[in-house]
């Protein structure tokens, strides 16, 4: 692969990364799909939806800039998968270009606290972002909040916008540029993040069980791809397990005479079919695996806690 410091064009390119951090549930991937005009990262109502550490690729002429999508940083690390969680968050912090710091309007937690300790000891160029001014109701209580939170260290920015609309990008992308080094792409520009289709296919699904499934069950889930075979037709074949913790739990994700189940399948094969463009044939299982959030070796051989 030919990835020259310059472009076809004869013209300087440039690099950075970019860790997009905070805690859980202020809208870190929505964000960063907006970034990229694409889905990359799933997202959901409910906190601690990001396991994993996401790249998602923005390449627009000589600037490549990588966002890192962290999984939400919070205080409870009981069990092994939150421990997992929070280590692949904080190490993305040390070394990388620019942090984006999401806030969530004018709410301000223990854990946003928790997590603004992390970028003072860091130490490195952070941009404040406050995301969800949309549900702002009283806009004459953001100046303040602003100004307090500017008090506690120094950002290079801050800017209020909602990562649900696309509005925002292009002043946010032109902020972020300064940062990148001159250097070579490390990626292809048609590449929108890191992982690989089976990956994607595992999130895929993961965001519709946690999308149609009772409050319960985020924590106990997990996908594994078992087969991802792609036809002599175009047609894709992908078979699915999940994992769920307790048999109550699987009559959960199964619904009445499967049609939760079905939902689910449904929902994700539309997203699969937009992201892989072509037809997909999707075949989901439901298996029951007790204590594997709580394993942290039974995690990493489902590819947690090893970016
Ligand atoms: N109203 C409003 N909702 C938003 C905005 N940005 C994100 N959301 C919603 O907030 C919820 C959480 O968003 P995510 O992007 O999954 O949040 P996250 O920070 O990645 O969450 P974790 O994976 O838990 O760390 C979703 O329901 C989003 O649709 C916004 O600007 N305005």
């Amino acid at each position: 692969m030919n990835l020259p410091e310059h472009n076809e064009q004869g013209f300087q390119t440039y690099n950075g990364f970019v860790a997009i951090v905070g805690r859980p549930n202020v809208g870190k991937s929505t964000l960063l799909n907006q970034l990229l005009g694409q889905k990359v990262s799933i997202t959901s109502k409910k906190a601690q939806t990001t396991r994993h550490r996401i790249l998602g690729i923005d390449t627009e002429g000589p600037y490549q800039t990588i966002y890192v999508d962290t999984p939400g940083l919070h205080k409870d690390e009981k069990r092994a998968i939150n421990r997992l969680m929070n280590r692949a968050a904080s190490s993305s912090i040390g070394d990388v270009d620019l942090v984006l710091f999401i806030v969530e309007g004018t709410h301000w937690t223990e854990d946003d606290a928790m997590v603004l300790s992390k970028i003072q000891r860091a130490n490195r160029p952070t941009m404040l972002i406050i995301n969800k001014i949309d549900q702002v109701k009283d806009k004459g209580s953001l100046l303040p909040h602003i100004q307090k939170l500017s008090e506690q260290y120094e950002f290079v920015d801050i800017f209020p916008l909602s990562a649900l609309s696309p509005e925002s990008m292009p002043k946010l992308k032109s902020i972020v540029r300064p940062y990148l080094r001159a250097g070579i792409h490390f990626y292809p520009e048609d590449y929108v993040t890191d992982r690989s289709v089976r990956f994607m296919a595992a999130e895929i699904v993961r965001e519709k069980l946690m999308r149609f499934t009772g409050d319960e069950l985020p924590y106990s889930t997990t996908v594994e791809i078992e087969k991802y075979e792609q036809g002599a037709n175009g047609i894709v074949h992908i078979h699915a397990l999940i994992l769920v913790e307790r048999e109550g739990q699987k009559r959960m994700v199964i619904g009445n005479k499967g049609a939760k189940l079905k939902t689910v399948g449904a929902e994700a094969r539309r997203d699969l079919e937009k992201l892989l463009d072509t037809q997909v044939n999707l075949q989901l299982w439901v298996k029951v695996k007790s204590g594997w959030a709580d394993d942290e070796r039974a995690l990493r051989s489902l590819g947690y806690g090893e970016d």
